[in-house]
C-alpha cells in the first residue's frame, strides 16, 4: 500500500471483517492508512496530548475527592503503614474505572490488565452477544450500557416458596442510554485487549459512573466480600471493616455499597457450608443497637492484621516507575506540542544529553549516562508529551533502548497499557536491526508498558517475511520511505509526511549523532521546532559520538555560526543544566 508520502505501509495480511483484532488494533495505530487519514477518529487515538499533564491528574484527584468526600488520592499508602486492608485496588483504579465508563477513545490494553480492571467496571455493562474466531485466538464480545436494557418484574413469573411474598424489585424502563462497545480480545505472543465503542453507539453515556454504582454492584467489590465471607466472618462486621477504608471502598466503586450485598454473598456460601458458626473479626464484636463495632477491651488489636489482605488485584506499579517530578516543569511548556494545532508535518523536539565538548557518547556504539535522576524524569515527561520517539539503528544497536515513557500513570506504569505511550520509530534504512523477542523494546510491548517500534526501511532492504510477521505480530511494523535526497540519503520530510498521515502529530528525536547532526542542516531546521538539550558538566574527549551540523560560511566565505536556536531558556536541574529554544521561524 503506498500514501500520499511515498511511504509505503507493508500490508498486515488480516481480513477486513469486523472480527479482526489485527484490525481493531490497526484502527488505533497505524497499519490501516485508509482508517489513519480519517482525522477525527485517528487524531485522539495515539495522541498523548495531556495523558499525564500533572495540571490534569491533579484535577482529576480533585474531581475524585470532591465527588466523593474523605476519599484521598490515589497515592500509594506510605510504605511504613501498618493498617491491615481487605482492598488490594490495583493502581489508579478511580482513574481506570472513569476511562472504562467513558471510552472516549479506542482504548487498547493488555491482558493482564483487562483481567485486572474489568471486574470493577462490570456492572455498567450487560453483554449482547460475542463471536470467536475459527482458530479461537480472538473472540469479540459486544456489550451494552446497563441502562439500555429494561428490568422486569421477574418474581410474578416465577413460583414463590409458600408463605413467602414477593420480594419488592424495582422495574427499570429499557433505553436510557444507548451506549455500547465491543471487546477484542487477542491471544498469542502479544496478547491484547482493545475496548472501543461500536458505530451504533451514542459517545456519551446518560447517566454517570455513581448512578450505575448504586443500581450494580461490581464484581471487584463482591469478590472483595466472598473472600472475607468463606473466612466464616459475620456480613455486618465484613460491612463495618469496609466501611472503614470509604476511600479505597470509594476507589472500586463502592460508595453505595450495604450490608445486603455482604450478606448475599455470604448466603452462596453458606449454603454450602451451613455448620459454620460466623463470628466478627478479631477486635470486633456485637453490641446491641450498633451493629459490629472495635471491641472496647482490645483498642489496638485492630491496627494488627487478623487477615491478610486479599490479592485479586495481580497489578502494581513496575520497579522501574519513575514518579512525577516535584520540582516544576513549566519552563518547557513553550516548547511542547499543541496537538490542537492543524498541522501539515508533526511538531518537532530535538531532545538529548551532551557533554560540554558535544558529545552525546564516548565512543560509538556505547551508551553513556549524561543525565541526572532529574534530568531523566524531565526526559520522560516530554516522551509523555509526544506521539513518536524517533532515534537512528546506531542507538539502537548501542543502547538498547525501552523508548517508552516510565513515569507513574503512564500505560504500564499505574495508567492503562500502551494507550498513552508514545510510538517508538527506528530510522534503519538497510534493515540493519535484529528483530528478536528479547530486545527492550518488543519486552516492553508484550508487558503492556510500551508499544513496538515502527522501523522505517528504504525500498531496497530485504526484510525476511518472518521478522516482518514477528515485529506485527508485537503490534510494530515497517514503513518503507521511497524518497531520497541527492546524497542518497532519506528525506527527512518524507520521514515527516508518513508519520503525519498516521497520525503521528509529534515526535522526539533523542538520537543519535548521525539523526541530531542531520538535522540541525539548513535543509531540515524548517521542520524542527524546539530543541531541549540536556549539559552534562564533563567532557568526553575527541573520541565520544558528536552532535554539530555542517560548518556555515557567509556569502563572502567567512566562517558563520552554523545555527542558533532563538527564545532560548537555560535551566539547571540537579549537575545538569537544561536548554531550550526554537528552531524553526514561525
Ligand atoms: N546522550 C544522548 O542523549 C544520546 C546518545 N546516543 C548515543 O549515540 C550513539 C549512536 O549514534 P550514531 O552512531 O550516530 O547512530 P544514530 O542513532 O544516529 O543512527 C545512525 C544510523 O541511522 C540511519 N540513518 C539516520 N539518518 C538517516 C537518513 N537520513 N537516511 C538514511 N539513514 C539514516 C543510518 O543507518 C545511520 O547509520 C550511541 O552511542 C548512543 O548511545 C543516542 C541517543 C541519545
Ligand atoms: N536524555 C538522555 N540522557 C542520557 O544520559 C542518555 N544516555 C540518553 N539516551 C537516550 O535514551 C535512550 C534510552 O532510553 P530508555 O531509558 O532505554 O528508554 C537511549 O537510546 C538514547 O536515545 N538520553
Amino acid at each position: 500500500m503506498e500514501n500520499a508520502s511515498g511511504a509505503s505501509i507493508s500490508s498486515a495480511g488480516a481480513s477486513d471483517s469486523e472480527e479482526s483484532p489485527r484490525l481493531a488494533i490497526q484502527s488505533r495505530d497505524v497499519l490501516n492508512t485508509e482508517t489513519i487519514r480519517d482525522p477525527p477518529e485517528t487524531t485522539t487515538l495515539i495522541n498523548l496530548s495531556g495523558a499525564l499533564d500533572k495540571q490534569a491528574l491533579q484535577n482529576e484527584e480533585q474531581d475524585a475527592t470532591q465527588s466523593n468526600p474523605g476519599q484521598q488520592s490515589n497515592a500509594p499508602a506510605p510504605s511504613g503503614s501498618t493498617k491491615p486492608s481487605l482492598f488490594n485496588n490495583p493502581p489508579n483504579l478511580a482513574r481506570i474505572r472513569k476511562i472504562l465508563f467513558e471510552c472516549q477513545d479506542p482504548i487498547e490494553i493488555s491482558m493482564e490488565e483487562f483481567e485486572t480492571y474489568w471486574p470493577f467496571i462490570d456492572n455498567v455493562w450487560v453483554k449482547q452477544r460475542s463471536n470467536a474466531s475459527k482458530e479461537g485466538h480472538c473472540t469479540t464480545d459486544y456489550y451494552m450500557c446497563r441502562l439500555r436494557r429494561p428490568t422486569h418484574r421477574t418474581s410474578e413469573t416465577r413460583p414463590l416458596p409458600a408463605g413467602k411474598r414477593p420480594r419488592k424489585k424495582r422495574v427499570r424502563e429499557g433505553g436510557i442510554c444507548n451506549f455500547q462497545i465491543k471487546i477484542v480480545r487477542f491471544e498469542g505472543a502479544y496478547s491484547a485487549v482493545t475496548i472501543a465503542r461500536t458505530p451504533g453507539s451514542c459517545s456519551l453515556h446518560s447517566h454517570d459512573l455513581d448512578y450505575i454504582d448504586r443500581v450494580k454492584r461490581n464484581s471487584g467489590l463482591m469478590e472483595y466480600a466472598r473472600k472475607e465471607s468463606v473466612k466464616g466472618y459475620l456480613p455486618s462486621s465484613i460491612y463495618t471493616k469496609f466501611q472503614e477504608e470509604p476511600d479505597k471502598l470509594g476507589e472500586a466503586g463502592g460508595r453505595f455499597f450495604t450490608v445486603t450485598d455482604v450478606r448475599n454473598v455470604s448466603a452462596k456460601w453458606r449454603i454450602q457450608n451451613p455448620e459454620v458458626n460466623l463470628v466478627a473479626h478479631e477486635g470486633y464484636e456485637y453490641q446491641k443497637g450498633h451493629g459490629i463495632v472495635k471491641s472496647q477491651s482490645t483498642d489496638g488489636v485492630n491496627e494488627v492484621p487478623s487477615t491478610k489482605p486479599t490479592s485479586s488485584a495481580s497489578l502494581s506499579l513496575p520497579p522501574d516507575t519513575l514518579f512525577f517530578p516535584q520540582f516544576s516543569l513549566d519552563f518547557l511548556q513553550p516548547y511542547l506540542p499543541n496537538h490542537s494545532e492543524r498541522r501539515e508535518f508533526p511538531h518537532v523536539t530535538l531532545s538529548y544529553a551532551s557533554s560540554m565538548d558535544s558529545k552525546i557518547s564516548l565512543q560509538p556504539g556505547m551508551q553513556t549516562v549524561l543525565s541526572g535522576p532529574e534530568a531523566k524524569l524531565m526526559t520522560h515527561y516530554l516522551r509523555s508529551r509526544h506521539d513518536a520517539i524517533l532515534v537512528g539503528v546506531g542507538t539502537v544497536l548501542a543502547d538498547n533502548p525501552g523508548l517508552n515513557c516510565r513515569l507513574e500513570g503512564a500505560g504500564g506504569f499505574g495508567g492503562l497499557g500502551r494507550m498513552w505511550q508514545p510510538r517508538p520509530v527506528i530510522i534503519d534504512p538497510t534493515g540493519r536491526w535484529p528483530v528478536h523477542p528479547e530486545c527492550r523494546m518488543l519486552r516492553t510491548a508484550v508487558d503492556g508498558k510500551g508499544k513496538a517500534p515502527w522501523v522505517v526501511v528504504s525500498p531496497g532492504a530485504q526484510i525476511n517475511p518472518q521478522t516482518l510477521m514477528m515485529l506485527k505480530g508485537y503490534g510494530g511494523d515497517f514503513l518503507r520511505i521511497v524518497e531520497y535526497n541527492q546524497h542518497w540519503r532519506l528525506r527527512w520530510e518524507a520521514v515527516f509526511r508518513a508519520l503525519a498521515s498516521e497520525g503521528i502529530k509529534s515526535v522526539m528525536i533523542e538520537g543519535g549523532g548521525t539523526v541530531l547532526s542531520e538535522l540541525l542542516n539548513p535543509e531540515y531546521t524548517s521542520f524542527i521546532d524546539s530543541i531541549v538539550v540536556t549539559v552534562a558538566p564533563t567532557y568526553l574527549g575527541r573520541g565520544g559520538v558528536n552532535v554539530s551540523p555542517d560548518s556555515k560560511q557567509d556569502p563572502g566565505g567567512t566562517p558563520n555560526a552554523a545555527l542558533n536556536p532563538r527564545d532560548v531558556k537555560w535551566m539547571p536541574l540537579g549537575q545538569n543544566v537544561i536548554m531550550c529554544g526554537k528552531i524553526r521561524e514561525d
